[in-house]
């Protein structure tokens, strides 16, 4: 009781009370009573009528969620728990050798261990929403079937909404991206995906060319569905990489784009090529945000509640030509479509066809609350040592730690955003520099 009366005076103000609220020689849970009184005073006044102890509950809880005590806990979790998973994945290295399909079910289930952490906190902690656009007819093969996942890239928390819906189709622990090579370097996620064998590439074309294709080749056999996600466009939409790429589309005598990117189209085809007879069909996958939201990783932690819209069609892998020319254009005249029903979201707030929205399932926030338990005893245990022990030099090395901790995952959280992105795209041609 007594660290949520020192909670809600520190945040009085947030609350929406004053000082001259709370009596000067009131202590303890009386003192709390009078906080609540305060705020709840207040909410009735911003919102005109009587406020009940649900709403006032989901209120309080909203504030919490804005606490940093709270986002440091989930990313100590999620770090530590990552680290251990990427030691038992270091550990099936022989299984490999004995038995690969084995290796990398195993792989697949660990995997799922970390990503669904993510996917719990948007799901379950931001309560980010999701509603899905797909014609009923496509919709039992999700999750059913191998496919090729065309995305637009303009939002920084698009993949993790990407992860949301292989949640809730089941293909959550063995899906695929084609990324860039900078990713595989970041801990936990970055190592884990070694081992599940995500397709890298360093977009660099004379180079990707050989190698994307062998990683391609390796999955022919996966013992698992898999969604292998393209983000055609390379790179993160931005006001200067759009005027450039529409430059290029220009030149190549193409119509311009709106909302994306012009696609860049030989990872598509060596993608089409390299699947075929393993996928067997395309979803082309459009998202955008309710009310111009512009998501981010730090709005999720902090518990802002986002809606997003996904439209998706599923194309027979059949259909795409073969000839790698005609599924360049192929790919070009599927983002003029893709760019169109964004138009229409933009002045309708909507995508064409039914709506329907996958079910959250329990297991992502079983996951999680399993590391929790795990985890929080340890922690405590550190703490109330490392205090009792009252050896300045142990705590000053627990402190750095906790420092390091903390900035080596702000660095991570900085890979999903925008403004921190590579200047792939921002030269035209032979130009481009990925650094
Ligand atoms: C039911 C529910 C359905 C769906 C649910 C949704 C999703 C869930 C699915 C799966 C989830 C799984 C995992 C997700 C988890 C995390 C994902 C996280 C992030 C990873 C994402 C990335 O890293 S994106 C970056 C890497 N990927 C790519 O770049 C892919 C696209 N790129 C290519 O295909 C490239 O061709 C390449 C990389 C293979 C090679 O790169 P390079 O630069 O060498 O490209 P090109 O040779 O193509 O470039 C030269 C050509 O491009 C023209 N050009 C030049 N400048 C520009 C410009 N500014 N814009 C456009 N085009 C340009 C140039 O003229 C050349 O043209 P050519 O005609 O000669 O080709
Ligand atoms: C449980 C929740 C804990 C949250 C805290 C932990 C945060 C850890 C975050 C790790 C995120 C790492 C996943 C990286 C995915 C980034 C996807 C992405 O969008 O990459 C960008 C590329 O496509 C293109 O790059 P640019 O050329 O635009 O540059």
């Amino acid at each position: 009781m007594p660290h949520i009366t020192v909670f809600l005076t520190a945040n009085l103000k947030s609350f929406g009370g004053t000082e001259g609220d709370i009596p000067k020689k009131v202590f303890g849970s009386n003192r709390l009573r009078f906080l609540i009184v305060a705020r709840k005073r207040h909410l009735q006044k911003k919102n005109g009528k009587k406020v009940n102890d649900q709403h006032f509950a989901m209120e309080l809880f909203g504030l919490l969620k804005t606490q940093f005590i709270f986002h440091l806990f989930i990313c100590y979790v999620f770090l530590v728990s990552g680290l251990i998973v990427n030691f038992l994945q270091l550990c099936t290295l022989p299984l490999w050798a004995i038995n690969k399909q084995l290796a990398r079910k195993v792989n697949c289930r660990l995997a799922y261990c970390v990503s669904s952490q993510m996917v719990a906190v948007l799901e379950w902690w931001s309560g980010t929403e999701c509603t899905l656009y797909t014609d009923p007819e496509s919709y039992p093969f999700y999750g059913k079937e191998n496919a090729i996942v065309i995305l637009n890239h303009n939002f920084e928390i698009d993949f993790l909404c990407g992860w949301t819906f292989c949640e809730r189709f089941g293909v959550l622990g063995s899906s695929k991206v084609l990324a860039k090579k900078e990713l595989a370097y970041v801990p936990v996620i970055g190592w884990m995906w070694y081992f599940l064998e995500i397709v890298f590439c360093k977009r660099k074309w004379e180079e990707d060319q050989k190698t994307v294709a062998q990683s391609l080749q390796r999955l022919k056999d996966y013992p698992e569905n898999f969604w292998f996600l393209l983000y055609c466009e390379g790179t993160r939409f931005t006001p200067k990489k759009h005027k450039i790429s529409m430059e290029v589309a220009e030149k190549k005598g193409l119509p311009k784009l709106k909302y994306h990117l012009l696609p860049r189209t030989k990872g598509f085809c060596v993608t089409v090529q390299n699947l075929r007879g393993t996928v067997t069909a395309v979803y082309d996958s459009t998202l955008n945000f309710r009310n111009n939201q512009t998501p981010s990783l730090l709005g999720v932690l902090n518990g802002k509640k986002y809606h997003a819209d996904l439209y998706v069609r599923r194309i027979p892998l059949d259909s795409i030509p073969e000839n790698e020319a005609e599924c360049a254009m192929w790919l070009h005249k599927l983002y003029q479509e893709k760019d169109e029903f964004q138009e229409k979201y933009s002045l309708t707030g909507r995508f064409p066809g039914p709506t329907v929205s996958p079910p959250r399932r329990p297991w992502a926030l079983l996951n999680w609350l399993f590391w929790i338990s795990l985890l929080l005893l340890p922690l405590c245990l550190l703490l109330l040592q490392l205090f009792n022990s009252g050896s300045a030099f142990t705590i000053f090395v627990t402190v750095a730690i906790c420092i390091a901790g903390s900035l080596a995952v702000r660095w991570m959280i900085g890979q999903t955003e925008i403004n921190k992105g590579s200047s792939y795209g921002n030269k035209e041609g032979l130009l481009n520099n990925n650094s």
